[in-house]
């Protein structure tokens, strides 16, 4: 599947529909009055997040979107037809931008939240509307109003409970195929990985989101290897998962690496909860593995899991550590309720 996080679309909701001047003309009734209906309204644009949906590659085969105008009124008292309105189905997690790429208009976040981008006109008045006391054959009527015309950015940031971070080759791929119903693809070369991957991950009855997106170099937030641009669909993850290839010779710069990358990338993606993991250790033996541990914990300042998603050795765990990681996240940002005892 190809992957598009950014698009420009054009938007434009339809004019009202105009009032009609018309009066009434009957056989045997004399001076009937006016009879001109309303115009329709015209139809609005509407963005609306939908499930199952995770690029915004339909937005590049039609970036143009009008909604239909509304009818004029007609004689007879006959309002005119309402435009259609038009839908744009985006996926959970896209950012709607104004022109200027920069003010947020909406953030999509739930399936089914719907945002109105552009309001249809209203219809005019028909001159059944301009009858007064002293105006008893008004000829007039209005016109319907204009619709709007907007440019737009759609911006995706994928929505996951945990994103995996490591230098290319780490086995990102690899563990997010032997854990989830993902299939990304997997090679010994680096930027396998050229877009992100979603994969959804059961563990003890539960299940989570894993975002793998293409590794990280040294300079990737100056533009280097493929620039650290995908970092913005880990920014909403409750935990990040780091892997470090334990083949390498030298595990802590490795390790110091990302974590250069995090902090140069901004936000505060360099303070979310981490998970460090220090993978493949089916191709070390014990005392390599405990030697890399070691050099990891210390460049770290914390635990270092052991695993190897090749061998399926030590993933659960690393899945119960993620679980745990994601609850407490997700605690953190519950709303408090009242007349709840206030705890530490
Ligand atoms: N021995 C061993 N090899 C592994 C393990 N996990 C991945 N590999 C190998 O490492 C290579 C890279 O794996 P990927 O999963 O594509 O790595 P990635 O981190 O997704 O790489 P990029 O997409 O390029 O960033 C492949 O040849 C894998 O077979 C592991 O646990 N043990
Ligand atoms: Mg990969």
């Amino acid at each position: 599947m190809k992957f598009l996080d950014l698009c420009k679309v054009y938007i434009r909701s339809g004019a009202g529909g105009g009032g009609c001047i018309s009066f009434r003309r009957e056989k045997y009734i004399e001076y009937g009055g006016p009879d001109g209906g309303d115009g329709g309204s015209g139809g609005s644009v509407w963005a609306e997040a939908v499930d199952g949906l995770n690029t915004l590659i339909d937005f590049r085969y039609q970036q143009h979107f009008f909604a239909k105008n509304g009818q004029p009124g007609m004689g007879k008292q006959r309002t005119g037809k309402d435009g259609e309105d038009i839908v744009l189905r985006v996926p959970v997690g896209t950012e709607i931008l104004d022109e200027d790429q920069e003010t947020v208009i909406a953030d999509m976040t739930e399936v089914g939240q719907r945002v109105q981008l552009a309001r249809g006109g209203n219809g005019g008045w028909g001159n059944l509307h301009f009858k007064s006391a002293t105006n008893q054959a008004p000829r007039r009527s209005n016109p319907g109003q204009d619709g709007v015309e907007r440019t737009l950015w759609l911006r995706l940031k994928l929505i996951a409970d945990v994103g995996l971070l490591g230098l290319p080759n780490a086995g990102k791929s690899t563990f997010l195929a032997a854990t989830s119903n993902a299939r990304p693809k997997i090679a010994d070369y680096p930027f396998t990985t050229l877009h992100p991957n979603l994969g959804v991950v059961g563990v003890d009855n539960t299940e989570f989101v894993v975002a793998d997106i293409p590794g990280l170099i040294e300079g990737a937030s100056e533009g280097r290897g493929l620039g650290d641009l995908f970092l913005g669909h880990v920014e909403r993850c409750s935990v990040l998962l780091h892997l470090v290839d334990g083949t390498s010779e030298t595990v802590a710069d490795d390790y110091r690496t990302i974590i250069h990358e995090l902090e140069a990338y901004g936000g505060d993606l360099a303070e979310k909860p981490r998970v460090t993991v220090l993978n493949k250790i089916d191709a070390l033996d014990e005392e390599e593995r405990a030697e890399a541990q070691k050099e990891l914990e210390k460049a770290s300042g914390g635990p270092v899991m052991l695993m190897s998603g090749v061998a399926r050795e030590g993933v659960t765990e690393v899945l119960r550590a993620l679980r745990g990681q994601i609850d407490e996240d997700r605690l953190r940002h519950r709303p408090v309720q009242e007349n709840e005892p206030w705890q530490p």
